[in-house]
């Protein structure tokens, strides 16, 4: 069994506001964010190939970083798609047309905004893919959540019951590719999340405990936490 590991850092950042460059190249402490998240996966030994997918227009500046920071020659960069999905997919297709593609063979991927990883939580997913098809990585949710439409609450679910996803997630990969294969234009347009497409496609997903401290930088107060944690080396 090989197994891959996909840094997704193929976004626009929209949310993060107007910034010089897309959010995964920012600086955190002393490196970009894209970075921190990848000298995390190269302390792994299991991985055959660590992919970094990103932005199209942002290929030679993403090579220049991994070449000045990193030099673990598993770390290759490759560019992804318009949604992170599509990202994901180009992922799988560079592996498929690189190194073939076994039964058995599985990916591990995650957000490169997600750079407070642990090593725990990566063991857990090389683990838990070893024996599932699908895997996802949750802490229960804290806030109740509330579903609603139109300034109008439709349910509040029981919370006991509730997480909130994180990243890693990992895959069988030719599991994940017949599963994409299978959905509608519709149902791609709606997933904020890649385990769905295994749910969608009637897959058992199994779950991995995951850490608060693992927050996805998405907006300008994210970025301020993650500074304040780096910069006050708060361990949490
Ligand atoms: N086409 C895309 C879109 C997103 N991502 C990656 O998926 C991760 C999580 O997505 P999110 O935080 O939503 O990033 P963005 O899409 O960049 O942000 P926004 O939605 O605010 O534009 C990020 O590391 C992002 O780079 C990706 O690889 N390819
Ligand atoms: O907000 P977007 O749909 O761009 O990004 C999706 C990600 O947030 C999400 O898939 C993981 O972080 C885990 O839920």
């Amino acid at each position: 069994m090989t197994v891959y590991a996909q840094i997704l850092a193929g976004g626009k950042g929209t949310r993060m506001g107007n910034t010089a460059m897309p959010k995964q190249f920012l600086p955190l402490g002393k490196k970009p964010i894209l970075i921190q998240t990848i000298e995390k996966f190269v302390l792994e030994e299991r991985f055959k190939a660590i992919l970094v997918v990103c932005p199209v227009d942002w290929l030679t500046h993403t090579q220049d970083l991994v070449h000045k920071y990193v030099t673990d020659q598993r770390v290759v960069v490759i560019t992804g798609g318009a949604e992170r999905n599509d990202t994901l997919m180009n992922g799988i297709k560079y592996i498929e047309e690189n190194f073939g593609l076994q039964d058995d063979d599985a990916v591990v991927t995650h957000d490169a905004v997600r750079p407070f990883i642990t090593k725990r939580i990566i063991d857990d997913n090389i683990k838990a893919v070893m024996k599932y098809p699908a895997v996802d990585t949750v802490v229960p949710a804290i806030d109740t959540i509330v579903r609603g439409k139109d300034d109008q609450v439709e349910e509040i679910p029981i919370r006991d019951y509730m997480y909130q996803g994180q990243t890693p997630q990992s895959f069988n990969i030719k599991h994940l590719k017949a599963a994409f294969n299978q959905l509608t234009d519709q149902q791609k347009a709606i997933l904020s999340d890649s385990c769905k497409i295994c749910l969608l496609a009637g897959e058992a997903v199994h779950v991995v405990r995951g850490e608060l401290a693992n927050i996805k930088i998405t907006t300008p107060y994210d970025l301020k936490i993650a500074r304040a944690i780096i910069e006050t080396r708060v361990n949490i």
